[in-house]
C-alpha cells in the first residue's frame, strides 16, 4: 500500500525544467533515498513531496488525500542544523517546539521531551544549548524535534553530509533501527551513492538537464540486501557492490 504517490510531477523554475514528469510511490514503511548529481533537482523533489512547492504539472497525494502545503504527518531534516535548531532554545526547548505548534498541552510535553531524546541518545543533555553540543548531537537533536511531531513520513534533505565519517555511520546506524522501530517511512537525499544503498530498500536516481528522451528518473532500483545492515559485513556484501557500480554507471555516464 502506497502512502506518497508523486504522480507525473513537473517543475519549473524560472524558464528552466527542473525537474520533468516523474511517477513514483513510496510504501508504508519504506526507505527511498534520492541520489543524482548536483543541481539535478533532489532538493526540489523533495521539496515538492512535502507540499513546500507546488509543482506546475502533476500532483502528490499522501495517504490517498492531495498535498497542497507542508502537513504534520511530513517531518522535514535539513542538512544544516546549526541554522534548523534555534541557539537560544536548550535541546530539550527545541524539542518542545514541535510540540508547542501541536498545541500538546504543557503537562504532557515533559514526558514526550524525554522519551523522544532518550530515542536519539539525548536524554542526559536535555539542558544543554545547541552550542554546546557536537555536530551529531546537533544533527540528533533536530531529529528528535522531527519525531516529537509525531510523523508517519520523515523527508531528509543530505542530513548527515555535514558530519564526519565516523559520526555519520553511527547516525546512519541509529536512523535505520529508528526507522524500523517507529514503521516510519522515509524519502532521503544524499548525494552519498554508497549511503544510499546502506541505507534504501530503493534507490532513486536523477538525471541532470532532463530532456525528452532522457527524464529527470533515471532509474529505480531495488536494494535486496537483507536487515538490519553493518557498516562492515553490508558494504563487502556481493550485492552491495553491484548495486554500487550498476549506479555509478547511471550517474556518470547517462
Ligand atoms: N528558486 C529557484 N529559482 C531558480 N532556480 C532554482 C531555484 N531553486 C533551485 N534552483 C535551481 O534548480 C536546480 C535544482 O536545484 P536542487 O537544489 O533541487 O538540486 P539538488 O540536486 O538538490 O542539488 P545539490 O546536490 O547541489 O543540493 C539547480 O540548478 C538550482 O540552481
Amino acid at each position: 500500500m502506497s502512502l506518497l504517490t508523486l504522480e507525473r510531477v513537473a517543475i519549473t523554475l524560472g524558464r528552466r525544467e527542473i525537474l520533468s514528469p516523474t511517477t513514483l510511490s513510496l510504501r508504508r514503511g519504506e526507505f527511498v533515498c534520492v541520489i543524482g548529481p548536483s543541481g539535478c533537482g533532489k532538493t526540489t523533489l523533495l521539496r515538492a513531496a512535502a507540499g513546500f512547492v507546488q509543482p506546475q504539472a502533476g500532483g502528490v497525494k499522501l495517504a490517498g488525500q492531495p498535498v497542497q502545503g507542508p502537513s504534520r504527518e511530513a517531518a522535514f531534516v535539513f542538512q544544516d542544523y546549526g541554522r534548523a535548531l534555534l541557539p537560544w532554545r536548550t535541546v530539550a526547548g527545541n524539542v518542545s517546539l514541535a510540540l508547542e505548534a501541536a498545541g500538546v498541552p504543557a503537562a504532557q510535553r515533559r514526558e514526550r521531551i524525554h522519551r523522544v531524546l532518550a530515542t536519539v541518545g539525548l536524554a542526559a543533555h536535555a539542558d544543554k544549548f545547541p552550542a554546546q553540543l557536537s555536530g551529531g548531537m546537533q544533527q540528533r537533536a533536530q531529529i528528535a524535534r522531527c519525531l516529537a511531531q509525531e510523523p508517519t513520513l520523515l523527508m531528509m534533505d543530505e542530513p548527515f553530509g555535514a558530519l564526519d565519517a565516523m559520526t555519520r555511520e553511527s547516525l546512519q546506524d541509529e536512523l535505520a533501527r529508528l526507522v524500523r522501530e517507529q514503521g516510519l517511512t522515509v524519502m532521503f537525499v544524499t548525494h552519498d551513492l554508497e549511503e544510499a544503498i546502506y541505507l534504501g530498500d530503493r534507490v532513486v536516481a536523477l538525471r541532470a538537464n532532463p530532456t525528452a528522451d532522457k527524464p529527470s528518473l533515471a532509474a529505480v532500483i531495488d536494494v535486496d540486501i537483507p536487515r538490519p545492515r553493518s557498516q562492515l559485513a553490508t558494504k563487502e556484501h556481493p550485492e552491495f557492490l553491484r548495486l554500487r557500480r550498476e549506479l555509478y554507471q547511471y550517474l556518470g555516464h547517462h
